[in-house]
């Protein structure tokens, strides 16, 4: 393989990484091999890898002191230089290796350091690990539903990603769980699924344990031909890769088939094979299951004295092993061989031993299911805990997301309320407008935009009443064009309209604020003055005459003066509104008569210049 390079030495070691036909030592010599290469060009992160690789294979083969070596020392480097997913890698390896050492609290926390960080990673590929090696674990400890819980999520996640050899993983420990749980048959159904993923993977050694698996799952519910095909499956492929340890293991479990089939001398024969093996591998809980089924099998062909052999060799191993179930399997071993010898007495003695042990053995196994269903129902609520205050957190945020919506609803709702509020008083405004607009309609001549008729009579009117009270003079002046019609029949109805409009102007300019003024009619028109003498009045007309006649009219000559002639009356004790307006009306008529452009007083008259 070219490894000259750092990119090229790490794409191998992915290669390698994925690889399931290469043989577990050659595995691990080629890793070894690149560790020392990677350490000589100080390519530490091609190290860390292969490291990672080499303990995950070491854990596998449960050489697990060596596997323990390089996770002490290469966890802590992974996690400083930040490659999380070697850390994660070697986290996994680490659990397996307190796993191994039974239940206790050291698991609990890894374990829950781990689901934090699964959570970080979703439902990638290294999530899906955490939760497989979780889940795996928590099955070696018995914990069943918890185990169950975290390879289904495992087994989503490698679904998705398709990950083949993880999948088929995640169903060999779905499968050990309904083993576990007595049903055999869903256990069976997940360890074909999982044979046949790695058949299609031509990955013999997982292959190997998944028939072994499979065999001693048919031995359990006495199938014996499928579990004897299988088995044989398993010894087939273990020797083709030349996994020696799948070898033995195959031979095991052949040997505890046909120790069920009461077939002692086929199993005698493969025990003895395998225990030569355990010794020399040093695997002593083995080897005394061997030495144990060896046993077994002497008592069941009558050999007494083999069997009896076995005892103090199962003696020397129990005191390596100091495991309690052990010394309970021995002491039955031994009171059995003595009452077959016929000594009774130690046989009794043996029972009483047994007896004893079973009982204590019963007391202590009842307090670690305690300890363990403590530990689990501690979690439980820790977990409940957690759940309760992230729910807490949501609804917090739910909370505050309503009050959020809440305050842009009511800056919404004050916003239209605003804009209402506005309309409403634009409309309300312009309401006033109109109605003061269309007051003044009825009380202004539309032509000329002076007071007209009724506006007039009712300034004239409230003039005259204020008078009347005060006491003070009024007096009315009724004023005509004169020869009007001949304007309107000379230069059009539209100029005489604009002489009308002229006179008007004339009169708003010319007349203070307290005299009033009004179109009366046609070309007549009123005055009501209050406190104003003749001599007032006669320079009121004037000024209106001369401002008159000064101004521009549109499409009349400006040379030809108009004139116009007024007959005034002024009030007196009781003479009523009407009365006097038509006094003026017959001094207008003297007015006209005597030659018009003049005032005519009641008794005098004064000609405008
Ligand atoms: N252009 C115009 N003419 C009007 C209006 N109102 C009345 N007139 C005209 O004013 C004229 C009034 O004429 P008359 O009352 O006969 O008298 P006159 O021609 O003014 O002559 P004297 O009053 O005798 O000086 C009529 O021809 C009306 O048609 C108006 O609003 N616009």
């Amino acid at each position: 393989q070219d490894i000259s390079t750092k990119e090229k030495m790490s794409a191998h070691i992915d290669i390698l990484t994925e690889d399931n036909v290469m043989l577990p030592k050659d595995m691990i010599a080629e890793l070894d091999q690149l560790i020392i290469v990677s350490k000589q060009n100080n390519w530490l992160e091609n190290e860390i890898k292969a490291q990672t690789l080499k303990a995950e294979w070491l854990a596998f083969l449960e050489k697990l002191p060596t596997a323990s070596t390089i996770v002490d020392k290469y966890l802590p480097i992974a996690q400083q230089q930040k490659f999380t997913r070697l850390t994660v890698r070697l986290q996994l390896v680490r659990l397996s290796i307190y796993d191994s050492k039974g239940f206790n609290e050291s698991v609990e926390l890894h374990i829950s350091q781990l689901l934090d960080s699964a959570k970080q990673w979703g439902t990638n590929l290294e999530a899906g690990s955490i939760y497989s090696a979780v889940g795996h674990s928590y099955l070696m400890h018995g914990l069943l539903d918890k185990s169950l819980i975290y390879l289904k999520k495992a087994y989503e996640i490698f679904v998705t990603h398709n990950d083949q050899a993880n999948l088929s993983y995640a169903l060999n420990s779905m499968a050990n769980l309904y083993a576990d749980l007595e049903d055999y048959e869903t256990s069976i159904k997940y360890l074909h699924e999982s044979l046949e993923i790695n058949k299609a993977m031509k990955d013999k050694l997982s292959s190997s344990i998944i028939a072994h698996n499979l065999g001693t799952t048919y031995t359990k519910i006495s199938n014996f031909e499928q579990a004897k095909s299988y088995l044989d499956e398993s010894l087939k492929l273990a020797l083709a890769i030349e996994d020696d340890i799948g070898v033995v293991w195959a031979k095991h479990a052949l040997a505890e088939l046909y120790v069920k089939r009461k077939l002692p001398r086929e199993a005698l024969a493969l025990f003895q094979q395998v225990v030569v093996t355990f010794e020399e591998t040093g695997e002593n809980r083995e080897l005394f299951n061997s030495r144990i089924g060896m046993f077994d099998c002497y008592v069941l062909i009558n050999e007494l004295d083999n069997a009896q052999a076995q005892i103090p060799l199962l003696e020397s191993l129990l005191k390596k092993l100091k495991n309690d179930s052990y010394r309970l399997e021995l002491d039955k071993r031994i009171s059995q061989i003595n009452y077959l010898k016929g000594d009774f007495k130690s046989a009794y003695q043996a029972l009483l031993s047994y007896s004893d042990e079973s009982e204590r053995q019963y007391a202590k196994e009842k307090r670690q299911n305690i300890q363990k269903l403590k530990v689990s129902f501690d979690t439980e609520i820790a977990e409940q805990k957690s759940k309760a205050l992230q729910k807490e957190n949501e609804l917090q945020q739910l909370k505050f997301e309503q009050q959020s919506n809440e305050r842009t609803l009511w800056l919404v709702i004050s916003c239209m309320s605003m804009v209402i509020i506005v309309s409403i008083v634009f409309l309300l405004v312009r309401q006033n407008q109109s109605k003061l607009h269309y007051k003044s309609m009825a009380l202004r001549d539309t032509l000329t935009q002076a007071p007209n008729r009724r506006a007039i009579l009712h300034n004239a009117e409230i003039l005259f009443s204020q008078a009347k009270s005060e006491g003070s003079s009024f007096s009315i002046a009724l004023v005509d064009l004169d020869k009007f019609k001949k304007v309107n029949d000379i230069y059009g109805h539209d100029v005489g309209d604009e002489v009308l409009k002229s006179f008007a102007s004339a009169c708003k300019e010319t007349l203070r604020k307290e005299d009033n003024y009004g179109r009366y009619g046609g070309e007549e028109w009123l005055f009501a003055f209050n406190n104003l003498a003749p001599n007032d009045i006669t320079t009121i007309f004037e000024r209106i005459h001369k401002t008159f006649n000064l101004t521009n009219i549109k499409g009349y000559p400006a040379e030809k003066h108009i004139t116009f002639s007024a007959g005034v009356a002024f009030s007196s004790s009781n003479k009523s509104l009407q009365t006097l307006i038509g006094e003026a009306d017959s001094h207008l008529y003297k007015a006209k008569e005597t030659g018009r452009n003049r005032l005519v007083f009641a008794d005098e008259c004064h000609l405008l210049s």
